[in-house]
């Protein structure tokens, strides 16, 4: 087997942040369903959007996808293909397959939707209630992926828990302003994932329609409102942006390009979390500046910011004293089971992580060991074992480190441009 080995070295140097996967997926999707045409700049292909985008275009998007620079540029005509092949396959993206289900049951009266990996069995529970609600017919493999959709999205009255994952909510916004009557959602438990919501009600109203959000406990959507095709700019990623931070709280010095100083992102909390870790993070003329810190443990609840969870693992398990992830359930549904991926994986690097049904309890080790590591296929595990490579007394070899192409193929081009040094490696060799 071809793993990836990882030099234990420092990372120092500017790196330009990916474009925001959630803000592309949104903007992409708006564009779509609108009636003009639309240029989207700044959008990373990876296997994600790449979903998304083939999404769309099987629910009748024409989208072209142009080089421009280091990432692509979108042109987008709304609703000009006929949609007859309905089959979407969202490979492992929750975020298609959740955002994508309300669309076609909208425009196209369902359709099929197929998935890889673990998207096959994330849960899709909340919509199944509302379709049975709905009298919406759906077919599924003992409640796994393939899923076959037949019916109409009405307007109307839809409850639904806020503690699965906050993508249901986003998915029945991009779909309810499209239909006859006036919609509302009401969300029966706390919503976990806020930041993103905010993210979609922006994204909307930037393409001219809009949501009243009543203290994240009701949604209220009028009906038959129209998108407007745009010009859009795809801010710079805070959820990948925690790499690169702890890569320079790890390392020497990181200064990081194209973040948005007034984003709605949910992960720009990086800043404030690693503040409290000790963390020496500055906002010099828009970019932020990191500097090699030595970090404290503290309190993370990261029910706000699931995807943290992992990079946040790493900091913790090499600051002075003891760090806990709380809140954080919803790990355990995402690509991997990211409580036990990064447990486990920390854990062979000589970490002290103890997993709790919901938590993490770390204390933290001045220095990790070298060793063989897995990603379990998951692109946050890969990029967080790397930066914590930077720790090991010895490389870190790394099985599983293509799964970054779900979210950021270009991670490893980043890596070695901040002086990383990660080459092909036959599994079996010596270190
Ligand atoms: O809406 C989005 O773009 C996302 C929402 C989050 O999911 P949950 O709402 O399930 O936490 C996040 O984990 C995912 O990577 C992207
Ligand atoms: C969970 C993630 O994405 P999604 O839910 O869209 O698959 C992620 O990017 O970490």
């Amino acid at each position: 087997m071809i793993a990836l080995k990882i030099q234990n070295k420092k990372l120092n140097g500017e790196v330009l942040v990916p474009p925001s996967k959630s803000d592309a997926h949104r903007a992409i999707i708006c564009a779509s369903l609108s009636k003009g045409k639309s240029e989207i700049f700044n959008v990373d292909i990876s296997k994600d959007i790449l979903s998304t985008i083939e999404g769309m275009r099987k629910l009748g998007a024409k989208i072209n996808i142009l080089e421009d620079n280091k990432y692509y540029k979108l042109e987008i005509e709304g609703f000009k293909n006929n949609n007859e092949n309905s089959e979407i396959t969202c490979r492992e993206s929750g975020s298609t397959l959740r955002f994508l289900i309300p669309i076609a049951l909208v425009i196209n009266n369902g359709g099929k939707f197929t998935g890889e990996g673990k998207l096959i069995e994330r849960p899709l529970g909340v919509y199944y209630d509302i379709f049975n609600k709905m009298g919406i017919k759906f077919e599924n493999r003992d409640g796994k992926l393939p899923l076959d959709l037949k019916g109409n999205l009405k307007s109307g009255e839809y409850c639904l828990r806020g503690d699965v994952s906050s993508q249901f909510i986003t998915g029945l916004m991009f779909a309810l302003p499209l239909i006859e009557g006036d919609s509302v959602i009401k969300v029966t438990t706390e919503l976990q994932s806020k930041g993103y919501v905010n993210l979609t009600i922006k994204v909307l109203k930037d393409f001219g329609v809009e949501v009243i959000n009543k203290d994240y406990k009701e949604f209220i959507i009028k009906g038959k409102q129209k998108y407007s095709g745009r010009k859009y700019f795809v801010e710079g990623d805070y959820s990948q942006s925690a790499f690169w931070i702890a890569g320079g709280i790890l390392g020497e010095k990181i200064r990081m390009k194209s973040l948005s100083r007034d984003s709605v992102q949910g992960d720009k909390i990086i800043e404030e979390i690693v503040k409290d870790m000790n963390g020496n993070i500055k906002n010099i003329e828009g970019d932020i500046v990191v500097e090699e810190s030595k970090t404290i443990g503290t309190t993370i609840d990261v029910s706000e910011c699931p995807d943290l969870a992992p990079i946040l693992t790493v900091l913790g398990a090499v600051s002075e004293g003891t760090t806990r992830i709380i809140n954080g359930e919803r790990l355990r549904m995402k690509e991997s089971d990211r409580l036990t991926s990064i447990t486990s994986e920390l854990k062979k690097l000589g970490a002290n992580i103890e997993e709790g049904y919901d938590n993490l309890t770390i204390k933290g080790v001045k220095y990790l060991n070298g060793g063989v590591v897995d990603s379990w296929n998951d692109h946050r595990i890969a990029m967080a074992l790397a930066i914590a490579s930077a720790k090991c007394k010895e490389p870190l070899i790394l099985t599983g480190w293509k799964s970054v192409e779900k979210s950021y193929p270009k991670f490893w081009e980043d890596y070695r441009s901040l002086g990383g040094e990660a080459f092909e490696w036959k599994l079996g060799k010596e270190l």
